[in-house]
């Protein structure tokens, strides 16, 4: 079952930094980064986390993230030529499968990513997320919201002592697709989380593909908030990252939030998408865009279910700029064609069922 996260009073990850930053002194992953010697293998791989810091107060950190760096663009280059329509020849495919399970699988990918996060993002990008949702007062039902405006006041006891009035709020519910080990909303108490991954790493994550996890039935379980970060971009098949744009919508309240999170290089460095067009893809499935923002590696965007809706467009690969040095992400839009699936070996038997989904 969809659980709730809530790890309260459990120690969390990176306490050593935030330790460090309480005292002033900078958390290891902001530290000066050390210059590698290695290029990436991958040519036009978008992500991957920067190059970290060396040493980590934090043990569980790997000290060489350069390795994970690589680890994560090569693994995305190879899902990338995995799913390429180009790529028809059985023998191809096997010596691209066989790499992938080389280097790891997506079991070791996973784990690059996990380790890689604080570099990569400066923090979980829910952070972002929380302070949006606080401002704009997401999932609290106009009920509270007039509490939430009117100031409240106290009873004051004989004694002097004041109590103040409980303001009942429901938990906001998010559904956090790709989730990894379920930690992004758990130190957060008001909102209920649910956590699905194609291969998590917690147990109270949902072992599922976003496609084939059942949508709410009744409207009080539909989602204030669905949750796409660096998951559309981990999609292999160009389609499906259209799908799951359009998909989301199952899931939400009719006034509901997608959350979404890419690379910045998928918007500032790739052939086919930009800001601007981006923008046009979401409003054309259902999206009116809330609130983005970039960081220097990530792009943050806010958006919400239309009053309108899909309009039902397909979206090609259409060049938005020229010059080398370029990546190819893109996000193809085609409503009505079928989910794209594929088949791929998994290394120990509890990848298969992400390896299938990830493929075409
Ligand atoms: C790069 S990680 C992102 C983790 C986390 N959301 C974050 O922002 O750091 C991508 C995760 O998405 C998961 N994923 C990709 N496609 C998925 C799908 N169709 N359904 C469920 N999970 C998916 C992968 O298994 C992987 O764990």
């Amino acid at each position: 079952m969809p659980h709730t996260n809530n790890l309260n009073g459990k120690s969390r990850p990176f306490s050593a930094d935030r330790k460090a930053k309480r005292a002033g002194r900078k958390p290891a992953f902001l530290a000066k980064k050390p210059k590698s010697s290695k290029t990436p293998s991958a040519k036009d791989a978008v992500v991957g986390p920067a190059p970290a810091a060396a040493a980590s107060s934090d043990p569980s950190i790997p000290r060489d993230r350069t390795k994970q760096t690589e680890l994560i663009r090569a693994f995305h280059a190879i899902e990338k030529q995995l799913a390429s329509p180009a790529l028809t020849d059985p023998a191809e495919r096997k010596k691209l499968e066989d790499e992938r399970e080389r280097l790891g699988g997506l079991a070791e990918y996973q784990r690059a990513s996990v380790h890689g996060g604080d570099a990569q993002r400066g923090g979980e990008s829910s952070k972002w997320l929380v302070k949006q949702i606080k401002e704009l007062k997401i999932g609290v039902d106009s009920k509270d919201k007039d509490k939430a405006n009117h100031k409240v006041e106290p009873t004051i006891l004989e004694d002097g002592t004041k109590v103040w009035p409980k303001v009942e709020r429901k938990k906001l519910r998010l559904l956090d697709i790709g989730a990894i080990a379920g930690t992004a909303y758990a130190g957060y108490p008001w909102i209920s989380a649910t956590s699905i991954d194609l291969n998590p790493q917690a147990p109270h994550v949902v072992k599922s593909n976003f496609f084939d996890f059942a949508p709410p039935q009744k409207d009080e379980d539909k989602y204030d908030v669905v949750a796409l970060s660096l998951v559309v971009n981990f999609e292999g098949s160009l389609v499906n990252r259209g799908h799951m744009l359009l998909h989301a919508h199952q899931y939400l309240t009719p006034r509901g939030y997608l959350y979404l999170v890419l690379p910045l290089p998928c918007l500032t460095n790739s052939r086919y998408l930009s800001h601007e067009r981006l923008t046009s893809i979401l409003a054309s499935t259902g999206w009116d865009v809330v609130r983005k923002h970039d960081s220097a590696r990530l792009t943050y965007w806010l958006v919400r279910r239309s009053e309108d809706g899909p309009d039902g467009k397909e979206w090609k690969r259409e060049q938005v700029r020229k010059g080398a040095g370029r990546n190819n992400f893109v996000i193809v839009v085609k409503p009505g064609a079928p989910i794209e699936r594929g088949v791929a070996p998994s290394r120990d038997g509890t990848e298969t069922e992400a390896a299938t989904a990830d493929e075409e």
